[in-house]
């Protein structure tokens, strides 16, 4: 069985941020992420997680301003020194909540510059990411997002985010593999993850279409799991849905697999 983690950011809504921990933990969730930790305090997160004995296993670098339409700013040629502020923060973060893994958001390709720039733009920021999150021992990760809920996103599939990996030619650079995201975007998930599996690092779930929980679409998660048992996957697999209902009643799949 996978090593489950679930996301403060979408599952546990019910309740502000600060009390998703407790909640979590109350369905047995000792591992968390959460998007964007920003809104509290590292201090006030810390005291949290060690009160519901947990572990932040991942967090994302701040991606613009979300409420103005940015998804991530790290593609963006004008954007760079504020790209890298925010990964300061996120490391500064990371480091307070003894975090493992940082994620970048590419954001979606600037209609303004030219494709070569934006692809160059995004392969220096990740060098230049690699390389400061390796010097603090956490684990670079970058994710694919689908195009049909963000549009333009500049990074969109796996075979884009590999070659990627060639050009910056780092070790410390993994995907983010989001089943939902790549269902979208390419199918073939257990083949993919079977023949890329060192790429990968963190992987995170929800079922399609509609992005809820498992069982409420078109992917056999029982399956998927084993698959990920079966190759020897060893990184946490997270929960990163909408619930269809209550957090809580959407949980049902997991009492019945676990
Ligand atoms: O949307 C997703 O799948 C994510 O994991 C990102 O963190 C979005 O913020
Ligand atoms: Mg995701």
């Amino acid at each position: 069985m996978p090593d489950f983690a679930v996301n403060l950011s979408m599952l546990f809504t019910e309740v502000p941020l600060a009390e998703r921990f407790s909640a979590a933990a109350e369905q047995g969730f000792s591992k968390v992420e959460i998007q964007f930790p920003y809104e509290l305090p590292a201090a006030q997160i810390l005291d949290l997680l060690q009160h519901n004995k947990q572990q932040l296993v991942l967090l994302n670098a701040p991606a613009g301003d979300w409420f103005s339409g940015d998804r991530g700013i790290a593609c963006h040629p004008d954007r760079v020194a504020e790209f890298r502020q925010g990964v300061s923060l996120a490391i500064d973060y990371a480091k307070k909540l003894n975090c493992p893994n940082i994620n970048i958001l590419s954001g979606i390709s600037p209609a303004n510059y030219n494709s070569k720039l934006v692809r160059e733009t995004f392969i220096d920021n990740l060098k230049f990411c690699a390389e400061v999150c390796a010097n603090e021992n956490i684990q670079l990760l970058v994710e694919a997002i689908n195009t049909q809920d963000i549009p333009g996103f500049f990074l969109n599939n796996s075979r884009q985010a590999f070659e990627l990996f060639q050009a910056i030619d780092h070790t410390n650079i993994k995907l983010q593999y989001d089943i939902y995201h790549m269902q979208i975007m390419e199918g073939n998930v257990i083949q993919t993850l079977r023949d890329n599996l060192d790429k990968i690092g963190h992987i995170q779930f929800a079922d399609v279409p509609g992005r809820h929980e498992p069982q409420t679409g078109e992917l056999n998660f029982s399956n998927i799991f084993k698959a990920l048992d079966d190759m020897g996957y060893s990184g946490i697999t997270s929960l990163e849905y909408n619930p269809s209902a209550s957090t809580a009643e959407s949980l049902g799949w997991l009492k019945q697999i676990a």
